[in-house]
């Protein structure tokens, strides 16, 4: 599935950023993803009806880095589908680069829990087929893909399978897998809950290290509060679902960011005491 949905060609991507006339200039100047006023009800099999959310409204800007953090079975990701296009709000719209979104997007990049990767694939092939599906020349693509493997630190397991790897390594290679396509908008749910605390700390780096530079906009979600602090320009907090927007926390701790010391900035304490705080109040409610 994510092949289908991960590929950005670059030309396109690059258009949109040089561009310097005054459209293109209103353009850019549009958030990147919208919620206007968003509420979405599940309805079930049986017919019970599930709000999930309700009246939600949040922009994120082109190039910013957002997490959202809330109670389990809030709606988060909830929000992430509703920005691919596979769930479609029940009132109000969300928007992608001005757009109301009424399919699939191929700017979107996902990276999530689960490992997307081929098995009877090598790193190498799974790292190209999205350029490939795109109709990249199969040699090229593989050359892109060393390029990239290189780039996470895979450069001497290019040949090897998923299964002959660890599960940090999977993850470096659903990063090329998902960098290589050059997303203007990059998805992410819990893409690290399943890795060791060292691990994980190295992934984070390696993400803002990966996303740096590129424009792209990624909207992160977590259930780890110091993750979303760590990495993000702003902090979503949801309420207990149905959820709604109940804060928004501006993290101006200074980039770039190295993941083992943010932790014991004093305001980095700070904001996690705060936003705890307003979480905590949602964890007892749901
Ligand atoms: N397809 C569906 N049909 C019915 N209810 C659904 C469906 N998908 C999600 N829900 C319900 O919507 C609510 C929000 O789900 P969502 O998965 O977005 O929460 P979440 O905040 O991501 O949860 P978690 O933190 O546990 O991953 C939950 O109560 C869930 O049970």
């Amino acid at each position: 599935m994510s092949y289908a949905q991960t590929i950005a060609p670059g030309a396109q991507q690059s258009s949109v950023f040089q561009s310097i006339d005054a459209e293109s200039i209103n353009v850019s100047a549009q958030p990147a993803i919208e919620f206007d006023k968003v509420s979405l009800r599940f309805i079930s099999a049986d017919g019970t009806a599930t709000l999930a959310l309700r009246n939600f409204s949040m922009q994120v800007a082109r190039g910013e880095f957002i997490a959202i953090v809330g109670p389990t079975g809030s709606g988060k990701s909830t929000t992430l589908n509703l920005i691919t296009g596979l769930l479609k709000a029940t009132v109000g719209q969300v928007r992608v680069m001005g757009q109301p979104v009424d399919r699939i997007d191929p700017r979107i990049g996902f990276v999530f829990q689960a490992d997307a990767v081929f098995p009877w694939k090598s790193v190498r092939e799974n790292v190209a087929a999205g350029p490939v599906f795109r109709g990249m020349q199969r040699e090229q693509a593989l050359k892109l893909a060393d390029e990239w493997i290189l780039r996470v630190g895979l450069a001497n397991f290019g040949n090897h399978y998923p299964h002959q790897l660890s599960g940090g390594m999977r993850k470096r290679v659903a990063l090329a897998q998902t960098f290589i396509n050059q997303p203007e908008i990059l998805l992410m749910d819990e893409p690290f809950s399943a890795l060791d605390m060292q691990t994980r700390t190295l992934m984070q780096d390696e993400l803002l290290r990966l996303w740096s530079g590129t424009g792209g906009s990624v909207v992160f979600v977590t259930h780890d509060l110091e993750e979303a602090i760590a990495l993000a320009d702003r902090v979503f907090v949801l309420t207990a679902r149905p959820a709604t927007l109940k804060r928004v926390y501006d993290i101006d701790l200074p980039r770039p960011r190295i993941m083992s010391e943010v932790r014991y900035d004093p305001q980095f304490i700070d904001l996690s005491k705060r936003i705890w705080d307003d979480l905590r109040e949602e964890v007892n409610i749901s």
